[in-house]
């Protein structure tokens, strides 16, 4: 056993530090990369691909140390200690081996603005907007600029750190639609979170020697400010200078200045959608910000629906759904990312790549998503909720769990009181981080190397007016339009500031790692991919939870009642004759949602109305949208789609 190990953490039990050894005949001592030692791992198991990876970052970066990551129990618990330790989380004693990290208050979402795709010409990341418009359907950098981008802010980012070696399997490791990857990042928080995230440490590792398979070089780090002054210690980040880039063409991700989600934890809305939507470009499948669900109806049939909602616009909630309508079950397989392929029959599967939740915390609660509520007390790592003073947990949404002898601590660190503070205990986009074997109605076949196959794919978002609560597409032509057509009011999500309506075409408008026309002309390639191999094409619905009467109350109630239409969706899947023909799609015919025994009255007729100068207007807009957006790169087909809706919307 090498001592270098002992002074990083001691003391280190045996049998966790030298995994790597253990299985080599003639370990080498060379466990020293351009200067900088390695202090847990072992270099010379490494498959070359990886350890070429590592030398290219520590000369870039040069960290102090260097820490191979094996996904042991044992090193997660250092791990843990070391941050407790650094201040970096702190211990929630009231569940089991739960933490909460709180960020920089400058480093709390996601930042769009500074995601981007390189590529060689423009076009290929990107749609062309008409002349004077600001592109929103993602950002392109040239191969000069990303170059210098990372020499602007790499070079000895890492000097004082240790730079961890984190390898991780999308999907389960082994399975013929996982992808692997190699984050290399100076953050513990990152590594902790992957460890929910993603499978990850030695058993990759192994897949990437073993089978010599290609990796996705992810490579991440917090960075300091140019000044060198660091805000806030326990959460070093540098956000003036942050950005997120994407090479697909070399199937690389560099992630410079903050800590947080989807900004780094590279296997997520970077690898499994950005890079992944350009590798199932290539390979003729789908990588999509979906829910996956399984719904079993009275009769014992099982159904598995995948579902995009933008970010914080209910897929958690819905993948974890508790059914008001007696006799359903819901099982959950996956509540953000989807991975959708046809098999040798033309059935459409889908697995989750991921291995654990990074849930939306305010609004989740003993009502809304018990099922979430039991998942994380265990092994969670929260992220900017406030605290209880018995250890626990509290946001938005938790207030009558509170009892009033119950201090709070906001997420900012400062007192709070329940009725007198003005600000929110939890800041709206905190999140919990749980694996998800935790989660107690997870499917059993949520790790299926097959994946599970999907009868019904459904898209939506916040529309506060004029959109009902389902309607079902005509065909796959216009179920691909009305993915394009999606728009949804914003949220705490990403970066932006107050609520408004906003395209989010197929809930992936921050997430495509190439042009959106050419991402539509792949959706509606499936069908023939599909009638090819003798298939049946899934059926697309839209669904809208939110709409609003004209007090600003929301007209339906939700989540476990979300049944209600899963029951109706599941007759239309079975082909029951169950609808009625509108302009925009069919919706249930009279009677056919089943409403009985829901607590509140529903005014169903305002909940399925179609107001004719609203969906005009929403015409106009959609085309409005494609003209300043995708231009050219639209579709003939999607195109085709607006017109005749346009007709029979003034027809109405
Ligand atoms: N009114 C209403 N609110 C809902 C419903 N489902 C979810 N929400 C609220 O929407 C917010 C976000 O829900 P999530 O399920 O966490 O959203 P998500 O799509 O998983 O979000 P990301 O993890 O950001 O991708 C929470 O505040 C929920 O309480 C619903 O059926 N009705
Ligand atoms: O990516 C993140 O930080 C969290 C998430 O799931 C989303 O925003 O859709
Ligand atoms: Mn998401």
């Amino acid at each position: 056993m090498p001592e270098i190990i002992e002074n990083f953490y001691s003391p280190i039990p045996k049998s966790v530090a030298h995994h790597y050894v253990k299985a080599l005949s003639a370990p080498t001592l060379s466990n020293n990369i351009r200067g900088c030692s390695v202090v847990y791992g072992d270099m010379a198991r490494l498959p070359l691909k990886v350890k070429t990876f590592i030398e290219e970052s520590v000369v870039l970066c040069k960290p102090d140390k260097i820490h191979i990551v094996d996904g042991s129990e044992a090193e997660n618990k250092l791990m843990l200690k070391a941050l407790k330790e650094a201040g970096a989380i702190i211990p929630l004693p009231k569940y089991d081996n739960c933490w909460l990290a709180r960020t920089n208050p400058a480093d709390v979402a996601r930042v769009e603005s500074k995601t981007f795709i390189c590529t060689e010409n423009r076009e290929e990341a990107i749609c062309t907007p008409k002349a004077g418009v600001q592109g929103s359907l993602g950002n392109w950098i040239s191969p000069k600029d990303y170059d210098d981008a990372i020499m602007k802010r790499f070079p000895g980012c890492m000097k004082g750190r240790t730079m961890f070696v984190v390898p991780f399997s999308m999907g389960p490791v082994g399975s013929p639609l996982s992808k692997i990857g190699v984050e290399i990042t100076d953050s513990q928080y990152v590594v902790c979170s992957m460890k929910i995230m993603a499978r990850m440490g030695a058993a990759v590792m192994d897949e990437i020697l073993n089978k010599n398979v290609e990796f996705v070089k992810c490579l991440h780090s917090v960075g300091t400010p140019e000044n060198g002054k660091i805000d806030v210690e326990s959460w070093p980040c540098d956000p003036e200078r942050v950005i997120i880039l994407h090479k697909p063409a070399l199937s690389e991700i560099v992630s410079y200045g903050s800590g947080y989600g989807g900004n780094s934890l590279l296997g997520k809305k970077c690898f499994a959608l950005r890079i992944g939507s350009t590798i199932a470009q290539r390979e003729g499948w789908l990588a999509e910000h979906m829910l996956i669900l399984g719904v079993t109806c009275p009769n014992g049939t099982k159904k598995y629906i995948a579902a995009a909602f933008p970010s914080a616009c209910g897929k958690t909630n819905l993948a974890m759904m508790t059914p008001t309508l007696p006799g359903y079950k819901i099982e959950c397989v996956g509540d953000d990312i989807a991975w959708m392929k046809f098999d040798s029959h033309g059935q459409l599967r889908a697995i989750n790549p991921e291995n654990g939740f990074f849930g939306v915390a305010p609004g989740t609660s003993y009502e809304t998503n018990p099922n979430a509520m039991a998942t994380i007390v265990k092994d969670t790592l929260f992220t900017n909720v406030a605290m209880t003073s018995d250890g626990g947990v509290f946001w938005e949404g938790l207030e009558d769990t509170l009892d009033k002898d119950t201090k709070i601590t906001d997420w900012l660190g400062n007192p709070w009181g329940l009725g007198v503070s003005k600000t929110p205990a939890a800041h709206p986009n905190s999140r919990f981080c749980s694996p998800a074997e935790h989660c107690p109605i997870i499917d059993p076949c949520w790790e299926d190397s097959e994946g599970v196959p999907i009868s019904a794919i459904l898209f939506g978002g916040r529309r506060p007016q004029g959109v009902p609560l389902v309607f079902e597409s005509r065909n796959w032509e216009h179920g691909v339009f009305i993915g394009s057509a999606m728009r949804s009011e914003t949220t705490a999500a990403a970066e932006f500031k107050g609520k408004m309506i906003m395209n989010d075409p197929f809930a992936m408008r921050p997430f495509f790692g190439y042009n959106f026309g050419n991402y539509l002309k792949h959706w509606l390639s499936m069908e023939n991919r599909c009638t090819e191999l003798g298939g049946n094409m899934p059926k697309i619905f839209h669904v809208n939870w939110f709409r609003k009467d004209q007090n600003g109350q929301f007209m339906w109630p939700g989540f476990g009642e979300n049944s209600r239409v899963l029951d109706w969706i599941s007759n239309r899947i079975d082909g029951v004759d169950c609808f009625e023909e509108t302009p925009i799609g069919l919706i249930p015919s009279e009677g056919s949602l089943r409403i009985e025994n829901l607590k509140s009255q529903i005014n169903m007729k305002e909940l399925f109305s179609i107001p004719k100068d609203f969906w005009l207007k929403e015409v106009a807009d959609i085309q409005t949208y494609f003209d300043n957006q995708v231009g050219s790169d639209l579709p003939k087909e999607i195109q085709a789609q607006l017109n005749d809706l346009k007709t029979r919307v003034e027809k109405m």
